[in-house]
């Protein structure tokens, strides 16, 4: 199979993922068909596109008539005999190993012999999630990040039987579609930027447990600091523009007093059994009473956009 092979589009699971990967390729005029367990959730998903589509148009970042074909390039339907004539298909089902495993022996029999297979797991291994294929060849991890129409990464992770030539295919796909993709070549848990991510995140609580600082604190240190350089400079560039002597002699004594732990930490267990879980329940680190939930995603999504179109061009 090559680039101009590719014309259809198949999607399992119409929540947030799933929803927003169907905008994306139906928006770059790619025929999509989304399938789920339940008619209401369809047409769920039906709701998340138009609303990804009016933020896209708040923007200045779509048109009306793109709006038009968008919607008309995706097709929903339960049954997933419609993955039959697709040329990939992605998962973003729930994340449970066994559910996907089956999930893929399923659409394997309905699916055309040279079809591409892509799991939007989170975390779980690739090699695993095709246990029960015939032809793990043509299985793929494609780990878009939420939310989907905004983020450009997507990460391609191989599985241990993955073939080069679906990597090769899927690079150019994803830059096609103004994706930025990136090869995580070995199955491992987190790929690359949920192991950065975590690692951060794992630093970030030792500071507050520790009293080193407050979370707001910590918060800004990030944003206004390492955190301002990321978007033009990645944790390498960083290195090689401070000179890496410096940052040699740094990790020779900082590494050591890093935090290292292998569970999550005490603060992190008591908000979660005070079910204080963030914007979804309205109190987390920050309080999101009073309409501040819906604030923060708004504010969130709009300074998304801003370094969309002021850094990428888009
Ligand atoms: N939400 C995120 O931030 C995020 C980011 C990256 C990757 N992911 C991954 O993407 C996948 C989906 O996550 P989500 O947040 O969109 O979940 P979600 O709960 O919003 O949607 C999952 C959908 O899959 C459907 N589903 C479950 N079993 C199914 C089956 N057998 N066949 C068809 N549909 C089925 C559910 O009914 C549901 O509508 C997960 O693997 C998740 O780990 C999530």
């Amino acid at each position: 199979m090559n680039l101009e092979n590719i014309k259809k589009i198949g999607i399992a699971g119409a929540g947030t993922m799933g929803s927003g990967i169907a905008q994306i390729f139906a928006r770059k005029g790619y025929e999509v068909v989304v399938t789920d367990v339940k008619e209401e959730f369809l047409e769920n998903s039906k709701k998340l596109v138009s609303i990804f589509n009016k933020s896209l148009i708040e923007e200045g970042l779509m048109g009306e008539s793109e709006v038009e074909s968008t919607i008309k390039n995706i097709k929903y339907n339960v049954d997933k005999k419609i993955f039959s004539d697709c040329d990939i298909i992605i998962e973003a089902i729930i994340e449970k190993i066994d559910i996907k495993q089956d999930f893929w022996k399923e659409v394997e029999k309905v699916a055309k012999p040279d079809a591409i297979f892509a799991t939007n797991t989170s975390g779980l291994s690739i090699t695993e999630i095709s246990k029960k294929l015939e032809n793990k060849g043509r299985f793929i991890g494609m780990h878009f990040w939420n939310p989907p129409h905004i983020i450009p990464l997507v990460e391609l992770i191989k599985g241990d039987g993955t073939k080069d030539e679906i990597i090769n295919i899927l690079l150019k796909l994803l830059k096609k579609i103004d994706k930025e993709p990136v090869v995580v070549q070995k199955d491992i848990p987190g790929f690359i930027g949920n192991r950065i991510q975590f690692a951060v995140f794992r630093e970030a609580l030792n500071i507050v447990e520790k009293g080193i600082a407050t979370f707001e604190d910590v918060d800004r240190a990030m944003k206004y600091g390492p955190g301002f350089r990321y978007p033009i400079i990645g944790p390498l560039e960083t290195a090689d523009l401070g000179g890496l002597d410096t940052f040699y002699y740094i990790s020779s004594y900082l590494f050591n007093d890093l935090s290292d732990v292998k569970e999550p930490q005490e603060i992190l267990k008591k908000l979660m059994n005070n079910k204080e879980l963030g914007v979804k329940s309205k109190k987390g680190f920050y309080d999101y009473s009073y309409g501040k939930d819906e604030e923060a995603i708004k504010r969130r999504d709009k300074m998304f956009f801003k370094i969309l179109k002021h850094i990428y061009n888009l």
